[in-house]
């Protein structure tokens, strides 16, 4: 994967201030180009890969000009024809073309798909047209071209189907299909490692001594970047051992191109995963964000990976990697960056904040406005550490960085849970 020359000095922080969440995720951003390396794949597992090149319509859709009804083809004897009566003298369905000739007032029986005979020159629906002993009368005059759909008139060869960085969704699959296109070369998928670092974690299933707690966060970081273009890796748990660390975090860089961790970006000098990456060769830039939960993260580099360092809190950890987590993984993977796709929403609560830090509130709707505005209000306090909160949640409550008070009838952002995940879906 090939960056910038010193990627460290673009994303250096200023330690005297907040970043705000855009400015940290322009910095990391720009250090990162898409990995490199396509493979073909068969339609049928195309979806969610991404194309890495413009794909140009091999063909026109559609191929031929159609009827868009069940009726007559109708060939006029002048333009528009006045005269209301067309004799019948052939018929076409869909995939059987018509033999013969059509000449000036013939009609011919047509079904929805076919191919409109060469000479026709609109289509009546047969809800519109009388006929009678082999004569078909329209009810009305048509005018050239109605009920045809014109070949090309979708896509004309040659244009561009589909841009380089599309993430393949059904709609993409049907386009690509009705060109004719069996299968596709997109992007190889991006491999993502995740640890967790933290003397304190077990697995689910083990034993908990004194003052130990279970791993969540991996789990959930697997889960939240499950995507068809992405291959995780779990890379387990390792305790607050620096040389340990650095053998974990060395082994994952060998076989990913992105590795996450949590836990051990803050201050305390159990802290160990910044030292931890340089002893492992690599480095290691904080990021103190103003964003809440989420403030600490760290973005660097060891070998050819790139390597994201989450804070331990789930909602933390949770909040880091959907708002530059998933960026860095769609840069790298080839697509382009997400966009937070919230809705306008009024606060439903009244809330003292301290400013400074934009806040990611897990929030239930509880209504809406006469103009249909959501009303949201924030679930429990005790912040990033909690998982209740979250889960009870539809989405988060977006709070400015610079106000002191959320008072009811405010106007807020919300963003829906299932906008969360790398695309979408969570
Ligand atoms: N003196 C300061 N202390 C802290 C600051 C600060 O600015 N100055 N920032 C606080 C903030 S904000 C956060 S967020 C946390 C981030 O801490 P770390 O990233 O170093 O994470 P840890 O200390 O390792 O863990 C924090 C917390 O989360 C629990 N944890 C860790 N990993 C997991 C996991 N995989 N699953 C579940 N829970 C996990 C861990 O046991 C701790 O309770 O720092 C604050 N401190
Ligand atoms: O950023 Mo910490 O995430 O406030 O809990």
């Amino acid at each position: 994967m090939a960056r910038s020359e010193d990627p460290g000095a673009d994303i250096c922080s200023d330690a005297r201030r907040l970043l705000t969440p855009a400015e940290a995720a322009a910095r990391v951003l720009a250090t990162l180009v898409p990995i490199a390396g396509v493979e073909t794949v068969p339609l049928g597992q195309a979806r969610g890969r991404i194309l890495r090149g413009a794909i140009a319509a091999p063909r026109s859709l559609p191929p031929f000009d159609h009827s868009a009804v069940d009726g007559y083809a109708l060939a006029f004897r002048s333009a528009p024809d006045e005269d209301a009566s067309y004799r019948l003298v052939g018929r076409v369905a869909a995939g059987r073309p018509l033999s013969g000739e059509v000449r000036p007032g013939d009609a011919v029986r047509i079904f929805t798909g076919a191919a409109v005979p060469f000479g026709c020159d609109a289509v009546v629906m047969q809800e519109h047209a009388d006929v009678v002993d082999g004569v078909v009368m329209p009810r009305r005059s048509y005018r050239a071209g109605d009920n045809i759909r014109l070949a090309g008139e979708d896509v004309p060869a040659g244009a561009d189907l589909l841009p380089g960085g599309t993430v393949i969704d059904p709609r993409h699959l049907a386009l690509l299909a009705a060109s004719g296109l069996s299968r596709v070369s997109v992007g190889r998928r991006l491999r993502v490692a995740v640890l967790s670092t933290g003397t304190e974690l077990r697995a689910p299933g083990e034993t908990l001594s004194e003052g130990a707690i279970y791993d969540s966060n991996r789990v959930m970081l697997l889960a939240l970047f499950d995507h068809p273009a992405i291959e995780t890796i779990d890379a387990g748990i390792v305790p607050d051992d620096a040389a340990g660390i650095a053998a974990a975090i060395r082994d994952a860089a060998a076989r990913a191109d992105l590795v996450i961790t949590s836990g051990g970006v803050s201050v305390g000098e159990e802290d160990l995963v910044r030292g931890s990456v340089e002893a492992a060769g690599g480095f290691l830039t904080p990021l103190k964000i103003g964003m809440k939960p989420g403030k600490p993260l760290a973005f660097g580099r060891i070998g050819h990976a790139a390597i994201l360092g989450l804070p331990g809190n789930p909602l933390a950890a949770l909040v880091g990697a959907m708002i530059i987590g998933r960026q860095v993984l769609a840069v790298l993977a080839g697509m382009p960056a997400p966009v937070l796709r919230t809705l306008p929403a009024t606060a439903g609560f009244e809330r003292r904040v301290t400013p400074g830090r934009i806040e990611f509130a897990p929030a239930c709707v509880t209504g809406r406005e006469r103009d249909g505005t959501l009303v949201v209000e924030t679930l429990g306090r005790g912040g990033s550490a909690r998982l209740m909160p979250l889960t009870a949640a539809d989405g988060f409550c977006i709070i400015p960085a610079d106000i002191e008070q959320v008072s009811p009838g405010d106007r807020l952002s919300f963003l829906p849970m299932d906008r969360l995940g790398l695309y979408g879906s969570v």
